[in-house]
């Protein structure tokens, strides 16, 4: 095949959820796995140039959150040399890194994807259940599910960009080129979802840049396997350099150089416009303007009608809270329900709550881990106990925390009368659902409520099987959500099938895993060949 063929890239499928029921064959191999990692202490090493140092700062161990005793790995902090080597071959890789083919960078990530899936399975994912504390569900559906359709789906988008041409005229071509930034990329990636990790650094990578990138600390097990993945999948050196430790020293580096070209993070809304404030303090000092693209914090609410499924509800309102400890951006922490309904679930809603199992997750029984590390414990619990003091919300279940083995609370549902209790509006991004009561004939007050409550616009969803309160709840709560769910929980997006984002306080909606999130990584160049040109300066008129 010549060499500048314009090919067409594999259909991307989703790749398929596995269930690891007892006596599977894929729940065998995982249990080994798990043990096998849970019984080293191994050495997390940054990745430079390709070149494994190890973090020059202090030392911080990586531990499972649900026996916090239980060490799984030790990294060094970053410091400003070790941030000034990652930024220096970010861009001593970029050259040759943009001047392949998109083909030949495409290929990577979907090698990279199938050994994800394959081979590297069950590594990715002990790693993902012990030091993130996921459940097996929750681990399979993020690494390795999610993040092999990023790594898929992004391939598939990223060609039908490029295959993006202008019009012609007669005796004219145009033409667009999509060019990667010029200078390199910063991915920052929080704790809580291996696959955003794998995501906010190779996204920009597939468009032709080269990228520093900064998981967070207690993720950084699983981060130092993907690593590895990407190198087995033929990543070059230099183009995606990991820097482990909290990013302050890093920052300092990154953000004041002149050739960042952009800033891909998700994380919480505080650090986000934090960071984004350091890049408007540097402005003036930049090359070109470095393109910002965060997805940051959420208060995910769950709004029911009257004439509301009482079983879809249930449902709902448990995966949607507490499914991974409610620690996903998209957790459902605020529920606006009609009196009628709430008197009809509360007792069984509850009595299933207080049932749900909270634990290791290596016992695959529980439906629940720990939260991911004290600074998490600390303020789930301080809220809990703020509520508990609040003559005006009443705690109906749960509210129990014990952090002896591991930062463990119990799922909890809070119920207030006062739609404006913080409750309903500041993020604790732990097991806490806030509940509003409301009379079943203030649907139209509800849906204001729920628009206005948070300054948040991430992940919602309405129960109902009235059409027309379905019609009112989609068509008045439609900036209160990036994502929006009809008779389902707010939770769970799929790649390919829900582009996953929100607006307001929740970040700049650039839609991870979509055509949208990867344009932001290019940067077009419009050329026009004029095939005959004039060659006399005056025009017709000029007679
Ligand atoms: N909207 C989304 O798609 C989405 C997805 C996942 C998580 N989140 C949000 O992320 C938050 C939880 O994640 P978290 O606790 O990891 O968030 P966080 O803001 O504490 O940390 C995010 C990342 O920023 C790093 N960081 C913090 N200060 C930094 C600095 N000065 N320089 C460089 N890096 C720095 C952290 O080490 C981490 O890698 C929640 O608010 C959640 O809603 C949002
Ligand atoms: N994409 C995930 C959320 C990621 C945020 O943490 C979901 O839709 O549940």
């Amino acid at each position: 095949m010549p060499i500048d063929a314009v090919t067409q890239v594999p259909i991307p499928r989703n790749e398929p959820v596995r269930d690891y029921a007892p006596g599977s064959p894929e729940r065998d191999r995982l249990e080994r796995r798990l043990d096998d990692l849970a019984g080293e202490v191994i050495p997390l090493p940054m990745t430079i140039a390709g070149e494994q140092r190890f973090g020059a700062g202090e030392r911080i161990d990586v531990v499972q959150p649900h026996h916090h005793t239980a060490r799984l790995g030790m990294l060094g902090n970053a410091t400003r040399e070790d941030a000034r080597l990652a930024v220096d071959a970010a861009l001593a890789a970029g050259p040759e890194w943009r001047s392949l083919s998109f083909d030949d960078r495409a290929a990577v990530f979907l090698r990279a994807a199938d050994l994800l899936a394959g081979p590297w399975r069950e590594t990715v994912t002990a790693a993902t259940m012990l030091g993130q504390s996921k459940t097996v569900q929750q681990a399979e559906i993020d690494s390795p599910c999610e993040l092999a359709d990023f790594w898929r789906f992004n391939v598939h988008f990223a060609r039908q960009i490029l295959a993006d041409q202008p019009q012609s005229s007669p005796g004219v071509w145009n033409r667009t080129d999509h060019r990667p930034l010029e200078g390199f990329v910063y991915a920052v990636t929080p704790f809580n979802f291996t696959a955003i990790a794998g995501n906010l650094p190779t996204a920009p990578a597939l468009m032709g840049n080269t990228v520093v990138w900064k998981p967070a600390p207690a993720q950084t097990l699983s981060a130092f396997y993907l690593m590895r993945v990407l190198e087995a999948a033929g990543l070059p050196p230099g183009v995606v350099n990991m820097v482990t430790g909290d990013g302050r020293q890093l920052s300092q580096v990154a953000l004041a150089d002149p050739a960042l070209a952009g800033l891909h993070f998700t994380g919480s809304t505080a650090t986000f416009q934090s960071l984004w404030q350091t890049i408007g303090a540097n402005l003036g000092s930049y090359r070109a303007y470095p393109r910002i693209v965060g997805e940051t914090g959420g208060k995910d609410f769950l709004v029911a009608h009257r004439s509301a499924d009482p079983q879809i509800l249930k449902t709902a309102l448990i995966r949607g809270a507490f499914e991974y400890q409610g620690q996903k951006c998209s957790a459902l922490s605020r529920a606006y329900l009609p009196r009628g309904l709430w008197q009809q679930i509360k007792d069984d809603l509850l009595a299933e709550v207080d049932a749900l199992t909270v634990g290791d997750v290596t016992d695959l029984s529980n439906f629940m881990g720990a939260l991911i590390d004290r600074p998490a414990f600390d303020r789930n619990r301080a809220a809990i106990d703020r509520a508990v003091r609040d003559p005006t919300v009443e705690l109906v279940a749960g509210g129990q925390y014990d952090d002896a083995i591991g930062y463990f609370v119990r799922p909890t549902v809070l119920v207030s009368g006062d739609h404006r209790n913080e409750i309903f509006s500041t993020e604790y991004f732990g097991p806490i659902l806030a509940v509003h009561v409301y009379e079943d004939s203030r649907w139209d007050d509800v849906l204001r409520r729920v628009d206005s409550g948070s300054p948040y616009g991430l992940t919602g969803s309405v129960i109902a099987q009235d059409r027309y309160a379905i019609a009112q709840a989609v068509e008045r709560l439609r900036f209160a959500a990036g994502n929006f769910y009809v008779n389902d929980r707010p939770t769970g997006a799929v790649v390919g099938q829900q582009p996953f984002g929100g607006g307001r306080g929740s970040g700049t909606n650039d839609k991870a895993g979509a055509a949208q999130n990867l344009l932001r990584w290019t940067s077009a160049r419009s050329i026009k060949e004029t095939f005959v040109p004039p060659t006399d300066h005056r025009y017709p008129h000029m007679g």
